[in-house]
């Protein structure tokens, strides 16, 4: 079994790689990085290891490596024999791995007719959905039909914490041993493939809301509030008790809101937070803040873990969130200049001011919500 997955980087290899590997996937892994894949070649496996009390390796082989930049042909070759493809390069990446994929799938579909799935693995609702829109912007209304009949692209939500890595080792991941990888059923074509941690749902929506706006709602906590404090990795942050006390905040709105529309149990969903509590403070994992807090413009967008819990939570109480406004102040206030977005995000504040910003990145426009932050700034 083929299984072609794009970006080699922290979750592909120490989440996504590593269950492949066990079900007996041989991955084709697809990079810009050069090093990365020169190094998967040349070594063809990998270490993960579980950052805990009691840590294990799991070595990670069945692997190769394709540089898309100078090879895109073998990748077009490789999408030809797949068996599955997998992605996990970051949202905004997906409009631009979508040409090579719809090349690929263009030249596959001549000869080859047998289904196929491709799974985004990203930190977002509808990943799936999204590569698909692009991929068939890249092909015409017939190929489109044709594409119907046996690609399918099942949403999924992944859970597992994985920092930026600074081994000597360039492809060991240290990976926290929690992890939760859930995905839609009904949108495969074909067999759904058997992977052991895979757990199939007919309804993702829950799942990847639940997912989304209580581990990413939480994590934003330490990062934004954190970076303010002057806190460089989240487990320093998660010690400080104002930390603490917005967290808990922040995670009992989003609950709210999360609990009022799924009519999740509320003792189990108070044991999902719990764990994720206590998830951020593995004292054997070091995260920057910096890598949590990427991408403050895409983190305040309308369906991402802040806003759309805010929104949800005056929806459903008709109350201001007290702790997911104070999230959103930090957000807007978050300063990295190796960030693209951070310095884009503080360049449309000096220009427009923090109300017509908000109401761009966040396209909610005259929403209470706006008001409710513009007074605590
Ligand atoms: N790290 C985590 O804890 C975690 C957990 C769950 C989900 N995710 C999600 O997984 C995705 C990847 O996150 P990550 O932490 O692994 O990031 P990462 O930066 O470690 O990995 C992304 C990889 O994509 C590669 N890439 C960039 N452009 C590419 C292109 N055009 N073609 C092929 N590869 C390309 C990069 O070189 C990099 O190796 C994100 O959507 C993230 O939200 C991350
Ligand atoms: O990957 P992002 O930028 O969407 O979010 C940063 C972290 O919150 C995220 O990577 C978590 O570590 C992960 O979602 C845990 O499952």
């Amino acid at each position: 079994m083929l299984a072609v997955h794009f970006g080699a980087g922290n979750i592909g290899r120490g989440f996504i790689g590593a269950l492949l590997y066990q079900a007996d996937y041989h991955t084709t892994f697809v990079d810009v990085n050069e090093g990365i894949i020169n190094e998967i070649n040349e070594k063809q496996q990998y270490n993960v290891v579980l950052a805990a009390e009691e840590s294990e390796t799991l070595t990670v082989k069945n692997v190769s490596g394709i540089n898309s930049i100078t090879d895109p042909g073998k990748v077009i070759e490789a999408i030809g024999k797949a068996d599955l493809i997998t992605t996990a390069v970051g949202p905004n990446i997906l409009a631009i791995i979508a040409k090579l994929i719809a090349e690929g799938l263009q030249k596959r579909i001549k000869t080859n007719d047998k289904s196929l799935n491709i799974i985004a693995c990203e930190n977002m609702v509808g990943g799936s959905a999204l590569l698909k829109e692009h991929i068939y912007k890249q092909v015409t209304a017939d190929e489109q039909q044709q594409f119907d009949k046996v690609f399918g692209f099942p949403n999924a939500a992944v859970d597992r914490i994985v920092p930026n890595q600074v081994n000597e080792d360039p492809l060991l991941v240290s990976v926290e041993p929690y992890y939760e990888w859930v995905v839609e059923k009904p949108a495969f074509k074909g067999e759904v493939p058997a992977i052991d941690g895979v757990t199939y749902v007919e309804d993702l929506t829950p799942y990847i809301e639940r997912k989304l706006f209580t581990v990413n709602t939480g994590h934003v906590v330490p990062a934004y509030i954190g970076r303010s404090l002057g806190y460089a990795t989240i487990n320093e942050a998660m010690h400080d008790e104002k930390v603490q006390e917005i967290i808990r905040g922040a995670l009992n709105e989003s609950g709210e809101a999360l609990i009022q529309t799924y009519h999740f149990d509320r003792t189990e969903h108070q044991n999902y937070i719990d764990t994720i509590i206590g998830r951020f403070m593995n004292p054997y994992i070091s995260d920057e803040v910096t890598r949590v807090g990427r991408g403050p413009i895409r983190k305040l967008g309308p369906r991402d873990r802040i806003i759309r819990p805010a929104s949800l939570y005056m929806d459903v109480t008709d109350k201001v969130p007290t702790y997911l406004v104070q999230v959103i102040v930090a957000a807007l206030q978050y300063k990295n200049e190796q960030d693209e977005e951070a310095v884009k995000l503080q360049q449309m504040i000096a220009e427009q001011g923090y109300e017509k910003t908000l109401q761009t990145v966040s396209e909610l426009d005259t929403h209470p919500l706006i008001a409710a932050v513009m007074k605590e700034l």
